[in-house]
């Protein structure tokens, strides 16, 4: 699993260890460890040795500059040319400027070096950046992405949200972020995710605070009570607020059938999809379904006979979800329309007293009555997440959501009281409390037609096989979004192709 903490929890968990260490310890430490991975990226690139390289830093005021500094001065002493552009000179961090000095390193005030460099560190702003970049930085930054420098983002790339991936305007574009201690979800969400390419977290002894067992200080206690918009994130568990599931952790949560297994002990899952005017809907979701580990689907709406006609496999019915026969969860709403009749499904699925996963149309739905039971799952793209926020009495445009995912992920889980999966760029899936789970397995090929359907039939399935609607939602991104890959592979793919690919995506993933 990846674990990403929140800025106050980081800065805590320092707090804590700096007090015990020698002064300057940390920073030699992710200094140290930012120079290595430079010193890797310089002998693997165009100019392949560290000595003789070009090397400039771009030093901020804060201790990321610092680090920044420190790491030039010793790549410096290997032999680099390093220069460094202060960008506020007169809150330079006087004692990394001055290492790099002494390694024979000097200032610049000419962009054009960040043109020529073959590497450049961005040690503009860390966890102690707030709102875009500014003004001193742009001519620099611009040049930096102008040349062919491997840009090399200090802690997370600078004009990136530390806590919620919002880039609110310039920002660094690096093609590797050396992170320190641990993640920050702003490195894990879009759009900030975006910004970071490949990222290595470097150990400065964190873990020393954390297997103590308490979290550092107690960031719980500022909580509670504010409107969205300035609400700080989570309740922590050991302190981190975002996970993103890795290859073993999914496959131990696959769904796996043993020698006792007969189909109903596997699992049925209920679609409640599609209408006489989108019967696609329910043959998608119904195909993702019966790739979901479950060992039957049943189906029940309009759209029975082309269900049946696409996946014999499946046992159809033409009346609501009360009419269908036991489940052990249902997935509601794709193409259903937004009729009496879709109402009815939907009231029908909520009331089954079983894991429900609920999208699209049914979202609609859902949002009148502004509440859902505790076992639902809700899969709203931004589009549905607006309308289901509205239910709650909150007013936000698809572009805040877009830019929020985590924080409007968390007003829908805790509003309405259930698991929420945001689509998207990023895809969040979390409950009211604990850690969200954010999905890195995704590509922008998967924003195609029926494709949330898919999501949606596999989730349910995997609700059917008894995973928690957290554990579901997130498996079902993972395997939708590396389907997604493997049917595209860098061409444009479509839902049916996803669905065909879900088996390899299930073996690749055990
Ligand atoms: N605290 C620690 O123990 C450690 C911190 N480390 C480094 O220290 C960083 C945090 O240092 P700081 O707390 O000094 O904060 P930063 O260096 O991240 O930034 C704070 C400074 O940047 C300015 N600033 C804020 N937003 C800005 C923006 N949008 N554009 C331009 N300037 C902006 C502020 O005025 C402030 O002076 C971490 O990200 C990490 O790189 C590491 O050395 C490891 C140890
Ligand atoms: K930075």
């Amino acid at each position: 699993m990846r674990r990403a903490h929140a800025v106050e929890w980081v800065r805590a968990a320092e707090g804590e260890l700096m007090a015990r260490l020698p002064e300057g310890t940390l920073m030699q430490r992710a200094a140290a460890g930012l120079a290595a991975t430079c010193a890797e990226l310089l002998r693997d690139g165009a100019p392949g040795r560290v000595y003789g390289s070009r090397v400039l830093v771009l030093a901020g005021s804060g201790d990321n500059g610092g680090d920044a500094l420190f790491a030039g001065a010793r790549l410096a002493r290997r032999g680099a040319r390093v220069s460094a552009a202060l960008l506020a000179p007169e809150r330079v961090h006087a004692g990394g400027l001055a290492a790099l000095r002494a390694a024979g390193g000097r200032v610049t005030e000419d962009p054009a070096e960040a043109e020529r460099a073959d590497l450049v560190l961005d040690g503009i702003v860390g966890i102690g950046g707030r709102g875009p970049l500014r003004d001193a930085a742009l001519p620099w930054v611009h040049a930096a992405g102008q040349g062919a420098a491997t840009v090399v983002a200090v802690d997370l790339p600078s004009g990136v949200d530390p806590d919620t991936g919002a880039v609110p305007g310039a920002a660094v574009r690096a093609d590797v972020t050396v992170t320190f201690g641990t993640h920050k979800p702003g490195l894990l969400i879009d759009p900030g995710a975006s910004y970071a390419g490949v990222v290595r977290l470097v150990d400065i002894g964190l873990a020393e605070v954390r297997g103590t067992g308490s979290a550092p200080s107690d960031p719980r206690r500022a909580r509670g009570g504010r409107a969205l918009g300035t609400e700080p994130l989570a309740p922590l568990f050991d302190g981190h607020v975002v996970e993103a599931l890795q290859q073993e952790d999914v496959a131990a949560l696959l769904p796996e059938p043993d020698a006792e297994s007969d189909k109903y002990r596997r699992g049925v899952v209920g679609i409640a999809a599609g209408s006489a005017r989108y019967p696609g809907a329910a043959v998608l979701a119904v195909g993702a379904a019966l790739h979901g580990g479950v060992g039957a689907v049943r189906y029940a709406g309009a759209a029975a006979r082309e269900v049946v006609r696409a996946h014999p496999e499946a046992l159809v019915g033409e009346g609501g979800p009360k009419d269908a026969g036991r489940v052990q969860a249902w997935v509601v709403g794709p193409g259903l329309s937004q009729d009496a009749e879709a109402e009815r499904a939907v009231t029908e699925a909520l009331d089954a007293d079983v894991p429900v996963l609920v999208d699209a149309d049914g979202l609609r739905l859902l949002a009148r009555r502004g509440s859902a039971p505790a076992n639902a799952l809700l899969t709203p793209h931004a589009g549905e997440a607006v309308a289901l926020l509205a239910g709650i009495g909150v007013t936000a445009t698809r572009d805040q959501v877009e830019a929020e995912r985590l924080r409007h992920a968390r007003a829908l889980a805790r509003g309405y009281r259930c698991t929420v999966l945001l689509k998207g760029s990023t895809t969040v899936v979390t409950g009211p409390t604990g850690p969200a789970r954010v999905n890195a397995t995704g590509t922008a090929q998967l924003a195609t037609a029926g494709s949330g359907d898919v999501l949606s039939g596999l989730a349910g399935a995997l609700l059917a096989a008894g995973l928690s609607p957290v554990d579901a939602g997130s498996v079902a991104a993972y395997l939708h979004g590396l389907a997604g890959r493997l049917s595209s592979d860098g061409a444009p793919t479509t839902a049916t192709a996803i669905t065909a690919a879900l088996p390899e995506a299930w073996r690749r993933s055990r």
